[in-house]
């Protein structure tokens, strides 16, 4: 059989949700057979000029659009700015019509991450407005089941909706205990699904 491909897509300014994205990506290296393709994504441009080199100074690749029509199962992560998720991850989101009509990412599961710097600025909105352009894909929602204790015990970030990571500072300070268990399942619980869902 071949190897189930999972695509980890995120930007980060200051850290907190390339952190989230490292342990996601652990979490689906567990299973068997997963190949885990981990991008980040560029600042975007308030001039609608390309502000970025082509290849990031460091950290990962920039993801492009076949990274998105090859994956079988999707991971993506933003920071909460304003509520929502930032530009950058929308302008990639609205990059990815060639492969909408297609159906390409149809039928596949698709998990949110995201970070924010207040308890109730927008967790669970941030997440959200994720999910909306990929169910217009057709993808598969898989959020957290509360089977995962940590959901329950933590007093920081996570939500059945999809991980989340509180960050009180503006740079990254680290992921509580719970947060790294949550990425991992989120992780491991991502690749799983797109494995059994995968046409062989
Ligand atoms: C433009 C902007 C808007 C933000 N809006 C929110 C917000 O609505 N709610 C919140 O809790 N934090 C907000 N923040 C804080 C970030 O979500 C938080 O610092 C996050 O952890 C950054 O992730 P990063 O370290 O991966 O860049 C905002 C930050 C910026 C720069």
């Amino acid at each position: 059989m071949s190897q189930t491909n999972i695509l980890v897509v995120f930007y980060s300014r200051h850290g907190s949700v390339a952190a989230m994205a490292k342990h996601i990506a652990r979490g689906a290296q567990r299973v068997p057979n997963t190949n885990v393709v981990v991008r980040q994504l560029p600042e975007a441009s308030f001039s609608h000029e390309q502000t970025s080199a082509s290849i990031p100074e460091d950290g990962y690749p920039f993801c492009e659009l076949d990274d998105f029509a090859n994956c079988d199962g999707l991971a993506i992560g933003s920071p909460s700015y304003f509520g929502s998720m930032a530009a950058s991850v929308k302008l990639m989101l609205d990059q990815t019509s060639p492969i909408w009509m297609s159906g390409q990412l149809a039928d596949k599961p698709a998990c949110g991450f995201a970070s924010a710097s207040t308890m109730h600025g927008g967790h669970e909105m941030t997440i959200q407005s994720m999910m909306i352009p990929l169910l217009h894909h057709g993808m598969i929602w898989a959020g957290l089941p509360y089977k995962n204790r940590d959901l329950i015990a933590t007093a920081t970030g996570g939500t059945p909706y999809g991980v989340t990571h509180f960050a009180p500072q503006t740079q990254y300070t680290g992921l509580s205990a719970e947060e790294i268990n949550l990425c991992e399942a989120q992780g491991q619980r991502i690749a799983e699904l797109a494995t059994k869902l995968k046409k062989r």
